[in-house]
């Protein structure tokens, strides 16, 4: 066995095209530690397999495929030894083409049917490309995630099932470690009953953990665009910083509130068994990255500011709720049977505000939808807000600092605050303001925060 047990994510711009996946080689080939590595789908190609759910004519639906099928075939005209590689990347082609002319209704079992080819055609060249840089000492194989990931029968936002998963590595992996590195995809995994399922958009993060878990690994190591986990987005403030040490509970906060490099669900593993996660650039890994462990040296009050987009605040006022008992408990049976996820909370004497994610790629998977609604309005008046985003302040003991919000506040006179959380955590701090003021608001509390 290796010295430590190492498992490697490569996401989807990491995977998106021949030169980006021979860094990716580089970054496997020279560490062996790296046992089982994890990817995405090329960049974009989840999204076009999407697309295809969309109410589109069959010569449209086609046109998509021959693009996918395009893209990676000519990812494969610069492998050494194609010719495999490419009868692989037709054979997943040919199962994508009968999904699309064979399945009208897009039920949720055929859409994870669908995206979870963009994992199969990535590890397939992926498995090629390594099998060129190996020197013969290690066995590189190509595995089904689905024979590992067990999962439960909701679609498209797949539930794993840990000891299930744990006794899949322990009779498929665990055993082979010594010689044998897996390349295996992110994001999908397969029910009891054999049907693919998927762990939801950006779910590969939370895949590569569920792995390090089950195989006992000491490191994940999530490799990505940005060189590390920043202060904030790069994308939204150029002058973030790299972070060199955050905590397990920091990082899981910051995921839950926007922070795109990791999947939320990801810190829930490796907390489960203690791994220490490293997230660094398959572009620059020369870089520093961000280590993500139990416990750090410094506990600044504020490391980090994140943004979730797309947030719907829903007002559920009553009269009746005034000295009264049972009002919680009925609105929120009515959120559990409509399977609604209710992020923040907060309530008045005769009206409860709360926080749900848009779907902004279907209003018709949307579950705040009009049956949830009406509902709703039997008992109470609903107001609902659409295009709003949070804003979370995450860092350490915020619930007991004095003087922090009379600063954060002081400096977002003009913005219209919707809805604050402070002290539930302490880890952060967080409020509702406008999609159109968002960005701006982060800029000007990155500006004064963050040193
Ligand atoms: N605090 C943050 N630190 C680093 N990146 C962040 C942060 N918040 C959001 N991001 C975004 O996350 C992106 C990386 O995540 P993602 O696109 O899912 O990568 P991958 O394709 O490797 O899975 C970055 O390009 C960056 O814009
Ligand atoms: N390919 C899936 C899963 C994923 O996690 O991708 P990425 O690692 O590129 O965010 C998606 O786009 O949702």
């Amino acid at each position: 066995m290796p010295d430590l047990l190492k498992v490697a994510k490569f996401g989807g711009t990491s995977m998106a095209d021949l030169d980006a996946m021979k860094r990716c080689a580089r970054i496997v080939t020279s560490d062996p530690d790296k046992k089982v590595i994890v990817v995405s789908a090329t960049s974009g190609t989840t999204n076009l397999l999407s697309s295809l759910f969309d109410h589109v004519e069959t010569d449209q639906k086609m046109e998509i495929v021959d693009k996918i099928r395009k893209k990676h075939l000519e990812i494969c005209t610069g492998l050494v030894h194609s010719t495999e590689v490419e009868k692989a990347i037709l054979q997943v082609m040919d199962s994508l083409v009968a999904l699309v002319q064979n399945q009208h209704m897009m039920t949720p079992r055929i859409q994870d049917e669908i995206l979870s080819h963009g994992e199969l055609l990535s590890s397939a060249i992926f498995t090629g490309l390594l099998k060129e840089y190996d020197t013969g000492e290690v066995d590189t194989r190509w595995l089904d995630a689905r024979k590992i990931i067990t999962t439960d029968r909701s679609h498209t936002k797949a539930q794993p099932d840990i000891s299930a998963i744990a006794g899949n590595a322990e009779d498929q992996l665990i055993p082979h470690l010594e010689s044998v590195r897996f390349v295996t995809q992110g994001f999908i995994g397969s029910s009891p009953d054999g049907t693919t399922t998927t762990l939801g958009r950006g779910g590969s993060d939370y895949s590569a953990a569920l792995f390090a878990e089950a195989i006992h690994a000491d490191v994940l190591e999530i490799w990505t665009d940005v060189t590390a986990v920043y202060t904030t987005d790069p994308r939204v403030v150029p002058a973030a910083r790299p972070i060199t040490e955050i905590s397990f509970d920091e990082a899981a906060e910051l995921s839950v509130f926007g922070a795109k490099v990791l999947h939320p669900a990801t810190m829930v593993p490796a907390v489960r068994k203690n791994i220490k996660v490293y997230v660094g650039s398959s572009m620059k890994p020369q870089k520093p990255g961000t280590w993500i462990m139990k416990d750090t040296r410094s506990k600044p009050v504020i490391r980090a500011i994140s943004l979730r987009r797309n947030q719907t605040l829903v007002t559920v006022k009553s009269p009746d709720m005034l000295h009264r008992h049972g009002f919680l408990a009925k609105l929120f049976d009515v959120l559990s049977r409509h399977q609604v996820s209710v992020d923040l909370v907060t309530t008045s004497e005769v009206s409860v505000s709360l926080t749900v994610d848009t779907d902004i790629q279907s209003t018709e998977r949307d579950s705040l939808n009009e049956d949830v609604l009406s509902e709703l309005r039997t008992f109470s008046q609903v107001d609902v807000e659409k295009d709003l985003s949070l804003v979370a302040l995450i860092g350490n003991n915020l619930h007991a600092t004095s003087g922090l919000s009379g600063p954060v506040f002081g400096l977002l006179e003009d913005v219209n605050v919707r809805l604050i959380c402070h002290g539930a955590s302490s880890h952060n701090l967080c409020f509702l303001v406008s999609q159109t003021s968002a960005e701006k608001v982060v800029q000007v509390l990155h500006n004064r925060f963050i040193k």
